[in-house]
């Protein structure tokens, strides 16, 4: 245990920190570059501040995300901030930060010039880091995406997706392309949420919980209260 790690979830994060530290050193070894893909949302923050302390050398890494809000990259929603603000300092700041997002006013717009910039990255990524929200989506593969079926099917790197329930127009990694990766890692906290999870757990409808797409990877699961 860190010793500076004060509740359950900050030593998670700890423990992810440096069990991610280590995969990306160990792939570093083998191949000039390592590629982390990495989730938004509130549940990384502190995982961020703990990996961007580790030692590595962040020159040869690259980061991009598993989904990101059609915003511009200063709104606080956005995703790429919060991997500015709070992974991409310390060491850190020394990795290549790749945005999923563009100029254009639209994410379908704007997906063939993501998908270009992420095909020219190191595959398979060293580690996926996946959360879950309380609906079991993962990434942006909501249950009532309208273009579920598609982010869950297709080969292509990138989809543009719009889901009722939430405000903004997003853009996704397919599952294909989160499935391309050495490690997957699922990282959540509370209660509410492992609850989801087992139900995950004892089902098999992907478009029900699209976070079950992922379950048998294999996927080490981080949780803590
Ligand atoms: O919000 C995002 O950018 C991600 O799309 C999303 O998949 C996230 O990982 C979950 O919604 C969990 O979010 P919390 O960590 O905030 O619960």
């Amino acid at each position: 245990m860190s010793a500076n790690a004060a509740t359950p979830r900050e030593h998670l994060a700890h423990q992810l920190a440096e069990a991610v530290a280590e995969a990306l050193r160990t792939d570093l070894t083998r191949q000039a570059r390592a590629l982390l893909v990495v989730s938004g949302g509130s549940t990384p923050v502190p995982f961020f501040a703990a990996l961007a302390h580790q030692e590595l050398a962040w020159d040869r890494v690259d980061i991009t995300l598993a989904d990101e809000r059609w915003v511009a990259e200063d709104a606080t929603d956005s995703n790429a901030r919060l991997v500015r603000e709070h992974l991409l300092v310390g060491k850190a700041q020394q990795a290549r930060f790749i945005p999923l997002t563009t100029g254009h006013s639209t994410p379908e717009e704007g997906v063939e010039e993501v998908a270009g910039r992420l095909e020219q990255l190191t595959w398979p990524a060293s580690v996926v880091i996946l959360g879950m929200g309380g609906d079991g989506h993962t990434a942006s593969l909501f249950p009532d995406s309208r273009e579920l079926s598609l982010a869950l099917a297709t080969d292509a790197t990138v989809v543009a997706v719009r889901t009722p329930s939430q405000p903004q127009a997003r853009i996704t990694l397919s599952a294909e392309r989160l499935h391309h990766a050495l490690r997957h890692v699922l990282h959540i906290s509370g209660d509410d949420k492992r609850t989801v999870l087992g139900r995950a757990m004892s089902g098999d409808d992907v478009r029900e919980l699209p976070i079950r797409a992922f379950l048998s990877c294999p996927l080490a699961i981080y949780w803590a209260p």
